[in-house]
C-alpha cells in the first residue's frame, strides 16, 4: 500500500486528480471507477479545471460509478446520478453514453445488479477506481459484515450511514433505506485503487485500515489484498496514525 499524506483537503484533491490525469494521458480511453460523497468533490473540481485549461481530454473516457440509492429517480436531486452530472459530467467533454451508474428506480433490482456486474466486466473493470471511506469502514455502500466475495448487490443501509448522509436530505426520513452497490469483489477487479480520506472524522477508520488485518467487519480492509492501492489522506485523517505510530 502506498500512502500519500497531503497537508489539507485541497492538496489531497490535487494529488488524486494528478494521478487520474496521468492515467488518462497514458490511456485516453481509460475506464475510471468513480465515487460520490463529499470527499471526492475537490478532485472533480480539479479535473474540471484541467479540462478548462486544456490539460485533460475526456472524449474517450468511460466511467463506472460505485453505487446508487434505491427508489430515487436519476433526476432526483439527491441521486448519485444527479450528483455526478452536477459536480463533474456537465462541465467536461465526456460522452454521457459512456457513463454508467446503477439504476435505482427499477422494480427488477436483482436483475439490475446482474446487469451492472456485466457492465463492470465488459466496459471495465476500471483502470483506476476512486474510493472514499465511511466512518465505519464502508466502501461504496458495503457495510460491515459484507462478504469479500460480494458482487453488485442490494444493501440495507445502517442507521449510522443514513445519519451521515442525512445532511444532504431535508430530513432523516427522506434518506433511502436501501442502495445498489458494487460489491467488494467487484471493486477489487480494478487495476489500481485510490482511497481518499479527509478530516479528523476519518482518523479512526484510517488507523484501522493501516494497522488492522483484513476483516469483513471492516469492509475497507479488503483493499489490503489489492496489489496497487494508494491512500491519499490529509493530515487530519492521518492524525491517529501519526500519534500512535
Ligand atoms: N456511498 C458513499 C461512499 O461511497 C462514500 O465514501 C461515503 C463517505 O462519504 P463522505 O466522503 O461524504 O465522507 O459516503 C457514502 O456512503
Amino acid at each position: 500500500m502506498n500512502i500519500i499524506v497531503a497537508k489539507d483537503y485541497k492538496e489531497m484533491s490535487q494529488a488524486s486528480s494528478r494521478m487520474i490525469e496521468e492515467q488518462i494521458t497514458k490511456k485516453p480511453d481509460a475506464v475510471l471507477g468513480l465515487a460520490t460523497g463529499g470527499t471526492p468533490l475537490g478532485t472533480y473540481k480539479e479535473l474540471v479545471r484541467s479540462y478548462k485549461e486544456g490539460r485533460a481530454d475526456y472524449r474517450f473516457l468511460s466511467t463506472i460509478n460505485l453505487d446508487e440509492y434505491v427508489g430515487l429517480d436519476p433526476e432526483h436531486h439527491q441521486s448519485y446520478c444527479y450528483f455526478m452530472n452536477q459536480n463533474f459530467f456537465q462541465f467536461i467533454n465526456i460522452d454521457k453514453k459512456n457513463t454508467y451508474i446503477p439504476y435505482g428506480k427499477t422494480e427488477g433490482l436483482e436483475q439490475e445488479c446482474r446487469r451492472y456486474e456485466e457492465v463492470i466486466d465488459t466496459v471495465g473493470p476500471p483502470d483506476l477506481q476512486l474510493l472514499g471511506i465511511g466512518e465505519n469502514g464502508h466502501i461504496g455502500f458495503n457495510e460491515p459484515g459484507t462478504s469479500f466475495d460480494s458482487e453488485t448487490h442490494i444493501v440495507h443501509l445502517t442507521d449510522s450511514t443514513r445519519e451521515a448522509n442525512a445532511r444532504f436530505f431535508e430530513s432523516m426520513e427522506d434518506v433511502p433505506t436501501k442502495a445498489i452497490t458494487m460489491g467488494i469483489r467487484s471493486i477489487m477487479k480494478s487495476q489500481k485503487i485510490i482511497l481518499l480520506a479527509s478530516g479528523e472524522r476519518k482518523a479512526d477508520a484510517i488507523y484501522q485500515l493501516i494497522h488492522g488485518e483484513p476483516d469483513e467487519q471492516f469492509p475497507a480492509s479488503s483493499l489490503k489484498n489489492h496489489d496497487d492501492l494508494t491512500l491519499i489522506v490529509d493530515e487530519d485523517a492521518y492524525k491517529k496514525v501519526q500519534r500512535k505510530g
